[in-house]
């Protein structure tokens, strides 16, 4: 069995705590009942995705962690980071959009740049840091390109580069490959899982896919909308290494069943009002 529910004495137990949230709700001004209760614990070196069906609050809770919004009841805790003034932990956190967001008018090179120039390091003294980024999205040859000179894939690749230059403890993507088509997406998630090796870095990854979360995760949290809250958490505890043999094994067809069933159960669970 590939999938099970996410286990009391998991591996990842004995791990450190990056960040929690704790019964944590969110009603928008408009009264939108985003997320009601949803408590979240997230160790160091797991790679989670949250699943849902749209609207189920997976964006919310992203940018909540992120700091982009305040929960409207519920904390957010960061046991192992230094927290600032706004309890925040500066600098440990990096964000992935949909849309890569990059300067239209600045090179590649300068994209990326952008986070570390916000904490004042010189060009020269990042320049280094920079090219190591660019080369391990595969994009050193693209330093001095614009973002309009780049096909979608590549854009992303700038996006995620400038996410980890600062080198984050935990990186959120939120759908970051939805608008790519699938040969790209799945390069894509090949050079995510990479990542996530080399640097050690947690990961929160919002995806729509049930494919996708398959092939990625080492953890799914499925959530259900009316109100938005965690539905089922489960591990996905085989194999360790994701590759095209994985892509047609027995194991990633259950597994890609077990997160479907899942799925179909929170959207069921749904309130109808
Ligand atoms: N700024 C906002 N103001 C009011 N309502 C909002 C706001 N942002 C999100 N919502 C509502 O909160 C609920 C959760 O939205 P959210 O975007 O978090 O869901 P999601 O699971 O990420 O959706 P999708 O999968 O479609 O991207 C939805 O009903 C949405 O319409």
């Amino acid at each position: 069995m590939a999938l099970s529910a996410a286990p009391a004495a998991s591996p990842q137990t004995a791990r450190r705590l990056v960040v929690a949230m704790h019964d944590v709700s969110k009603v928008f001004s408009n009264g939108t009942l985003a997320l009601k209760g949803m408590s979240l614990d997230v160790k160091a070196g797991e790679f989670i995705s949250l699943l849902g069906p749209s609207g189920c609050g997976k964006s919310t809770a992203l940018r909540i962690i992120a700091g982009l919004g305040a929960p409207s009841s519920g904390s957010i805790d960061w046991p192992s980071s230094r927290i600032n003034s706004k309890g925040l932990p500066e600098g440990d956190v990096g964000f992935v959009f949909q849309d890569p967001t990059l300067m239209p008018w600045a090179t590649v090179f300068d994209n990326v740049f952008l986070p570390l120039k916000l904490r004042g390091i010189s060009k020269a003294s990042a320049t280094e840091t920079i090219m190591e980024n660019l080369a391990s999205v595969g994009l050193a040859d693209f330093a001095a390109s614009y973002p309009r000179e780049l096909s979608g894939g590549m854009r992303m690749r700038v996006s995620i580069a400038r996410a980890m230059v600062t080198k984050p403890k935990l990186l959120l993507m939120d759908e970051p490959f939805a608008a790519l088509d699938e040969i790209t997406r799945q390069k894509l998630n090949d050079d995510v899982l990479r990542l996530w090796k080399q640097h050690g870095v947690t990961v929160i990854f919002v995806t729509h896919s049930v494919y996708e979360s398959a092939y990625l995760s080492s953890r799914i949290v499925v959530m259900r909308a009316r109100p938005g809250q965690v539905y089922t958490d489960m591990a996905v505890t085989q194999p360790a290494e994701r590759d095209q043999a994985y892509r047609v094994s027995e194991g990633y067809r259950q597994t890609c069943q077990d997160v479907s069933d899942a799925l179909q159960g929170a959207i069921g669970a749904a309130e109808v009002h």
